[in-house]
């Protein structure tokens, strides 16, 4: 009896370590399972970082808005302007040369000291007239006035007022050229953009171009602004696009951009975001039989 009572104690005594054995083995699996669920959490996060990081690294490699700022809006880019040069093209091999034109020196340059920004307002108005009497569905519209001869009583005025004899001038000056042997070209016109979704592919204003490819004629483009980044429009920056890298021009009121038409000046306009951007294509070409000329008085 006391054998069996020993035997029932010692069975009850086995049946509650092999309990505790059991419990103890849930404990440490559970531990270990919580354990392990810890450690792929935080992998789990490690990878999303990792892959977070890469994908940022891409966009921002595909941003072409960041690569380099050449001149801000808020600064005032004179009296001398501010040039860079880039080795010209082979554009220039395909066409016949013009000594004291064609350029042998390529480039890019911006100056505020070319236009006043009144100047720039009596045209911005012009264009907002000219373009109030009708105007693309897109958010593109162009005015489209070459030599910009406008009749007054007996002869002409032009609504440029000289400003084309300066950009001229300054373009010859920048580059080592022969002001007389830079002739206007076509297309010379005013654009307008706004951030309204395009309709056509007139629309489109923002494709990388080469001028000298699409116009055919240019040797030499010119820009003239008429508003203000970041005041009256965003987003609609110029941007040469370099193979190192894209370099921008932010547009302000007066501001004359110019630059050697050829692909050495690959370059395309930023989407406008919000307001409306005002601008003056005026372009030169070397070639005297694409040139235009003021009508003459009889
Ligand atoms: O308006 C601009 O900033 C550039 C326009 C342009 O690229 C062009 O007219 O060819
Ligand atoms: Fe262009």
């Amino acid at each position: 009896m006391a054998l069996l009572r020993m035997r029932t104690a010692q069975g009850a005594n086995a049946t509650e370590i092999e309990k505790k054995i059991k419990r103890g083995n849930a404990l440490r699996q559970g531990s270990a399972w919580r354990g392990s669920r810890g450690l792929a959490a935080l992998l789990a996060v490690v990878v999303v970082c990792v892959c977070a990081a890469a994908v940022w690294l891409y966009v921002s490699s595909l941003d072409s808005e960041i690569t380099e700022t050449l001149v801000r809006q808020a600064e005032l880019v004179s009296p001398r302007p501010r040039v860079y040069s880039v080795p010209c093209s082979e554009d220039y091999e395909n066409y016949k040369r013009y000594p004291g034109c064609t350029p042998l020196k390529c480039g890019r340059a911006v100056t505020d000291a070319v236009v006043t920004r009144e100047e720039s307002q009596v045209l911005k108005r012009l264009a907002e007239r000219g373009l109030a009497l009708a105007g693309s569905d897109g958010g593109a519209s162009i005015l489209d006035l070459h030599s910009g001869a406008l009749s007054m009583g007996k002869q002409f005025v032009n609504i440029y007022r000289n400003v084309r004899e300066r950009i001229q001038a300054e373009i010859a000056e920048t580059f080592g050229l022969d002001p007389t042997l830079l002739y206007l070209t076509k297309p010379t016109f005013f654009s307008r953009i706004n951030g309204t979704i395009a309709k056509t592919q007139h629309d489109e204003y923002w494709h990388p171009h080469i001028d000298k490819v699409t116009y055919g004629s240019f040797d030499y483009t010119s820009l003239l602004y008429l508003s203000d980044y970041g005041s009256d429009f965003t987003g609609g920056r110029f941007i040469f696009m370099d193979d190192n890298g894209n370099r921008t021009v932010e547009p302000r009121a007066g501001r004359v951009s110019f630059f050697s038409s050829g692909t050495e000046n690959l370059h395309r306009v930023e989407k406008v975001e919000w307001g409306t951007r005002f601008a003056i294509t005026v372009s030169f070409t070397c070639d005297p039989a694409h040139g235009i000329s003021d009508p003459a008085i009889p």
